[in-house]
């Protein structure tokens, strides 16, 4: 077998392929495009096509396609084949640099959110040169922004491109403030960790909750859940390794740096995380993770389930998203330099995270809402809705030592007073965690940990990159006419953390005590909910904020809106249609047969001997027989609470209704079917539960 490094990428036309395969003078002109915007020749391009395409043919492709994230949350793909006719009656390859640089699909089925008219079918793609084009199957795939006929995003790319361009503008200004004067640009990095679940595909196809939604609708807790902590860390078992081989050997063969594996909490989850890399490369790279995750696990007979929430009860599957800020040179900004000059400049890059968590606590929130992440928010060692920022000890004393101009006592004395040549020299902050946090500082790079399994993780680094740049944009506005910079800089670090230490929490964000007393006292925001916190998007301050840096239009802000709350009430209702489903067809029949044996064996015992006791088949038929006739009036309710939602029209009317009604008849309903499971034989139960689902992979 050939060893990691020989195989690692080979299936990416990537630097190396491309400095093999150009001519000096293309390679140089393709650089410039990548590493500085600068616009790319038609020349060039139809020699990078040329050479794409030659690299993809001989590694057995015989399609492309422009790879792009439409609004849906997953990739969309459509293969055209590079074959051309020739006058002989054959055909040849081609492939041309006006087809790499531009797509036009047909694309008028995504969800546009009133951004484009059905019957302006036009979508464009464009080429993203940033991010490699890759092999997949057969088929070349070149990563591609898309938008519509008159401009606007219709993707997830293109906002992210603009907020890391926002956020190296002002980044930029900063470090010229510091007299940094030879970076050439700053970038945000992110390693995003990914959880997931395991089951055997043969119990998945047995359960339509699993098929339709992504997660259970119904099950009753099994006897041993993640109380003994055993599978964390554990021993992985057999079936799981080889399917951890085989995704691994995949992802390296697309350059994606897989690197750190491992059972997760819960029974059957597990976590795969990558080394982290620009973040643009980094939400491709995932998006591919989960497709190849899902195809790989059928391989082996298994199912990966990505959903935020698959099994109440236990952990729910996190997203979370290692963000860092890093300069061209190398150096990452939110890692505590040597110097306090340094200290001055990673303070105050510090300082710009936690005002724009501050500020934007309701961005944050709304960039990680889904039907799904809203069950798992909050509970099971999920980060709570209410957004807060863990620094860890040693921080937190050099903040409340600036603020109020007391000693800091830590590796030094020092004076924290005005003037950054007395800012203190500290340590770097790497030794505690805190898992409860949903904004946790861990020494050199911010750990945000709300982000669902399943989510895109541009969503969340788009409001994160553009709340940062106006944080960053504030301080610059003000330093640059500051008569004298280190007192500026000085108040300025001050008033920040005065100002905004209401979102600095340390203690445990899993108390119930915390989520009082961040609403209560502190007045921070808990919106618990998709619908609760999606509307805010189109708040002033927001619309303000995110139009001002180029990141969104007002018209593009408006459809993420109505495309989400969309997407959220589709989610439930397909939910409380499955559950009715399951219920009348798979449930109550199963529950009904089973009373017919209880009474048959009852009446069969009293015809043997009439003094024979049946109160076990008795009681038993009782209690069923209620559940039975609970199990269809809820079913009904729901559906009537279905239908009623169907008669609205307006998209946030909708949303409110399903949250304030159909979840809870969906809770009700459950419950009942549930109770039901427990006390039914489990030869009648018409599908695998808990036990058997959690329990399943050898
Ligand atoms: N151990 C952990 O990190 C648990 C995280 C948890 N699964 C989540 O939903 O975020």
């Amino acid at each position: 077998m050939k060893s990691v490094p020989d195989f690692f990428g080979c299936k990416v036309f990537d630097d190396r392929v491309m400095k093999a395969k150009l001519s000096a003078a293309v390679y140089q002109s393709l650089r410039k495009t990548i590493d500085e915007g600068a616009k790319l020749d038609i020349s060039v391009a139809n020699a990078v096509a040329a050479a794409m395409k030659d690299w993809a043919v001989a590694h057995g492709a015989t399609h492309y396609t422009h790879w792009f994230q439409p609004l849906t949350g997953v990739t969309a793909e459509k293969h055209d084949s590079f074959i051309s006719p020739s006058p002989d009656g054959g055909v040849i390859m081609e492939f041309s640099g006006k087809e790499l640089i531009k797509g036009e699909p047909d694309a008028s089925s995504f969800p546009s959110g009133g951004l484009r008219a059905t019957f302006e079918a036009r979508g464009y793609t464009a080429w993203d040169p940033t991010s490699y084009a890759f092999i997949k199957e057969k088929t070349l795939c070149i990563p591609t922004a898309f938008c519509s006929y008159g401009g606007e995003a219709l993707d997830k790319k293109t906002p992210l491109l603009r907020s890391m361009e926002a956020l190296n503008k002002q980044a930029m200004r900063i470090l010229h403030l510091f007299g940094n004067d030879e970076v050439k640009c700053v970038r945000t990095s992110v390693g995003p960790e990914q959880e997931y679940f395991l089951i055997t595909k043969e119990m998945y196809e047995q359960r339509k909750d699993l098929r339709f939604t992504g997660r259970t609708l119904f099950g009753a807790k099994p006897p041993k859940g993640q109380e003994m902590d055993d599978h964390y860390f554990g021993v992985i078992k057999p079936k799981v390794a080889a399917y951890m081989e085989e995704l691994n050997e995949e992802l390296w063969k697309l350059g994606i740096l897989a690197k750190t594996e491992h059972n997760e909490v819960a029974p059957a989850q597990h976590e795969l995380a990558p080394i982290y890399t620009t973040t643009n490369i980094a939400t491709d790279h995932n998006q591919l993770t989960m497709e190849i995750m899902q195809k790989v696990a059928v391989k082996h007979g298994l199912v990966c389930l990505l959903h935020e929430k698959p099994f109440a009860g236990v952990n729910g599957s996190g997203k979370h998203n290692n963000w860092s800020l890093t300069t061209d040179k190398g150096t990452n900004l939110l890692s505590p330099g040597e110097t306090p000059y340094e200290n001055a400049q990673f303070l105050l890059f510090l300082c710009a995270v936690i005002k724009a968590v501050d500020d934007y606590q309701d961005l944050l929130r709304l960039s990680v809402a889904t039907a799904g992440n809203d069950h798992r928010l909050g509970a099971n060692e999920a980060p709570p809705a209410v957004v807060s920022i863990f620094l860890g000890d040693e921080l937190n004393e050099v903040l409340e030592a600036i603020e109020e101009g007391t000693l800091y006592t830590g590796t030094e004395k020092t004076q924290m007073k005005l003037g950054v040549d007395v800012l203190p020299k500290f340590n770097r902050d790497t030794t505690d965690r805190n898992r409860t946090s949903p904004f946790a500082f861990t020494g050199n790079k911010f750990e945000f940990r709300m982000l669902g399994s399943s989510n895109s993780i541009a969503c969340a680094n788009i409001m994160l990159n553009s709340a940062v740049a106006e944080s960053l944009k504030v301080y610059a506005d003000r330093l640059e006419k500051a008569e004298n910079f280190e007192d500026t800089l000085h108040a300025m670090i001050r008033k920040t953390i005065k100002d905004h230490k209401h979102i600095i929490f340390n203690g445990n964000g899993y108390d119930e005590t915390w989520i009082l007393e961040a609403t209560e006292k502190r007045g921070l925001l808990n919106y618990r909910t998709t619908p609760d916190c999606m509307p805010h998007l189109l708040d002033e301050k927001n619309v303000r904020m995110l139009t001002s840096h180029k990141v969104f239009s007002e018209a593009e802000l408006r459809s993420r809106c109505e495309i989400m709350l969309d997407n959220y009430c589709k989610t439930v209702l397909i939910e409380a249609n499955t559950m009715i489903d399951m219920a009348n067809t798979e449930i109550d029949p199963a529950v009904s047969a089973y009373v017919l044996e209880l009474a048959k064996t009852a009446a069969a015992k009293k015809e043997v001997d009439t003094s024979i006791s049946c109160s076990y088949e008795a009681v038993l038929l009782k209690k069923l027989t209620r559940l039975e006739e609970q199990i269809a009036v809820r079913a009904e309710e729901l559906k009537e609470a279905v239908m009623k939602v169907e008669e609205i029209k307006e998209i946030r009317e909708e949303a409110y209704m399903i949250r304030d009604t159909v979840l809870g008849k969906m809770g009700e309903l459950r419950v009942a079917c549930d109770e039901a499971e427990t006390i039914t034989a489990k030869k009648y139960w018409p599908f695998p539960t808990y036990s058997d689902l959690l329990f399943g992979v050898k």
